[in-house]
Order: C-alpha cells, then sequence, then structure tokens
C-alpha cells in the first residue's frame, strides 16, 4: 500500500540548536505498523508505516526527552496504535486521542490510564467530514470528568464561522499549526489579528508548530513561517507548544529535515526563558502536571 505523500527524512541533520533537558515534542504521531494496526477504512490517506522506535529514535537524536503523540485521521477513532507508544514510552510519551460521541467511560479511563490526556477534533475538511456542533459537545461532556483539553485543527478559513463554538467551549483548548494561518498575508494585518485575538482567551493555548505545511519561502529557513510563530510566543508565552509533526502526513511539496525544523525554534522563542516555557514548563504542566513542583 503505497502511501499519498513523501516518505519522512530518513538522514535528518543534527540540529544546531540545543534543546534545554526535558524538551517535549508535543506534536508527533506513529503510524500503524498497518500489519499490526490497521488505517481507517473511512480515511482520506493513506500513510507509511512510522513505528514507535522510530518515533523514539528521532526524539533522542533530536535531543528531546518526551513525546506527546496526537492521533491522526488515517486512524480514525482507534486509538490503539498510539496507546501502544504510550506503554512503551516508560512514562515518557502522553497522548491525544480521537473518540466518538458514544465511547464508554471504561474505555476513557482506559485511555486515561494509558496516558492521554486529551481529545482531538479535526476540522480540516480534506481528513475528516465535518461533524456539527452537538457531536463535539457530547464528546466534551464525557471527557470533562477525566480533565481532559480538546485539540482543534482548523484551517484559516474555518476560525470566522467557527467563532461562537470554539469561544463557547468551557475546556482548555489547544489549537493546532496556529490555525494554519496564510503567511504570504502581513502577520500585522486582520486575518491573523483575528487569531490573536482568540488567543487572548486564557482557556486557550497553540502550537507553534508547522513551518513545512505553512511556510511559501520553503526550507531550510521557512523565513515567512517566523513572524508568525513569533507573535504568538510573545503574546502567550505560557500556553504554547512545539513539536515536530513527525511523520509529517500529507506533505508533497519537500521532506521536511526534522533538525531544520528544530533550528527555527529560538527564531521563534528568542530567549532561554521563552524556550523552557515553549518546550518544558507548558507541555509539563498540559500533559505531566503531577510532575510540576509547584
Ligand atoms: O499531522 C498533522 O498535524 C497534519 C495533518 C494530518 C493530520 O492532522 C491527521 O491526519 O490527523 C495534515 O495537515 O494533513
Amino acid at each position: 500500500m503505497d502511501p499519498d505523500w513523501l516518505p519522512w527524512h530518513a538522514s535528518p541533520s543534527k540540529p544546531t540548536y540545543t534543546a534545554p533537558d526535558g524538551a517535549v515534542d508535543a506534536h508527533c504521531h506513529v503510524f500503524g505498523p498497518g500489519s499490526e494496526f490497521p488505517f481507517a477504512p473511512e480515511r482520506k490517506y493513506t500513510p507509511c508505516d512510522a513505528s514507535k522506535a522510530q518515533l523514539f529514535a528521532l526524539r533522542d537524536y533530536l535531543g528531546f526527552t518526551r513525546n506527546v503523540v496526537v492521533q491522526a485521521t488515517c486512524h480514525g477513532a482507534d486509538n490503539r496504535a498510539m496507546v501502544d507508544v504510550l506503554k512503551h514510552s516508560n512514562g515518557r510519551a502522553r497522548g491525544v486521542a480521537t473518540v466518538v460521541p458514544d465511547v464508554s467511560d471504561e474505555e476513557l479511563g482506559r485511555l486515561h490510564d494509558a496516558g492521554v490526556r486529551g481529545v482531538r477534533f479535526n476540522y480540516v475538511k480534506r481528513l475528516v467530514d465535518p461533524k456539527p456542533d452537538a457531536y463535539y459537545l457530547r464528546i466534551i461532556e464525557k471527557i470533562k470528568k477525566f480533565g481532559w483539553h480538546v485539540v482543534i485543527y482548523f484551517e484559516a478559513a474555518d476560525l470566522a464561522e467557527k467563532w461562537d463554538f470554539f469561544t463557547s467551549l468551557p475546556v482548555t483548548i489547544v489549537v493546532d499549526h496556529m490555525g494554519r494561518p496564510d503567511v504570504t498575508k502581513d502577520p500585522n494585518g486582520p486575518e491573523f489579528a483575528r487569531f490573536l485575538e482568540f488567543m487572548e482567551r486564557e482557556n486557550v493555548w497553540c502550537k507553534v508548530t508547522c513551518p513545512d505545511r505553512l511556510s511559501k519561502s520553503g526550507p531550510p529557513s521557512y523565513d515567512d513561517f517566523v513572524p508568525f510563530a513569533k507573535k504568538v510566543v510573545e503574546k502567550i508565552p505560557d500556553r504554547v507548544l512545539w513539536g515536530t509533526d513527525w511523520p509529517h502526513p500529507n506533505l508533497k511539496s519537500h521532506t521536511p529535515d526534522d533538525g531544520k525544523l528544530v533550528d527555527v525554534i529560538p527564531r521563534i522563542a528568542t530567549t532561554e526563558k521563552a524556550q523552557r516555557k515553549l518546550l518544558i514548563e507548558n507541555p509539563m504542566r498540559l500533559y505531566w502536571p503531577e510532575e510540576v513542583k509547584v
């Protein structure tokens, strides 16, 4: 089964930026292996296998310590591949699952015990068919008892339409990839200003991730991505997260060099204090709160 997109980089460069001890890759995936963890029949793309061993090896190679493994749509609501990573991580991986509204409390309990701490609502239409708000509200009612948060993945154009719903949610929200801004526009323009207004809400967090997806100026430095991500880090330094997005599903323009993605970090979080918040303090507070010394 050939993947629909370029395979991930087999020999990324060693980053020139050294992440602080304890750094967290807060957005990554595993795919399959398909022979062990079949892909969802309803998926809209077919991934290549990308295993926990390869994810852990990349983590160590890039100088990171922990992972947050996000359920990808190609596995639908079958979270077994993601849970398998958590169970083999020695406590160094947490998860974000995909569930359906009639998920049982017992299943949610099993996911929580394995290390899941959130669910993902994916609004990107090329990945998932749209669901009504009530679908997601039923899920939120179920997960509140576990203290989980909601990760939302949407296109910039969706924000206006979903504004009232997103701003009504009574849980912590984590936005994937800055809501996918058009980085050819002005970072000080009205479109990104509206997104930054969303970021002003105390329960809203943002992943300053995916220069490889968003940039039009392209690798290796992804210059046009930097002012947008830097703005978010400066605005909400205590509510930002970073991740590789390995193995980079659905990228067709190029195969990102994960070492070069790491090297973008000091250009968007320009002080050691901001880097420690982005890479350690913020993800630890959200995913390993029991290990955070008050
Ligand atoms: O991996 C990402 O975060 C981005 C993509 C894929 C998914 O999120 C997914 O399959 O769940 C994408 O933009 O294609």
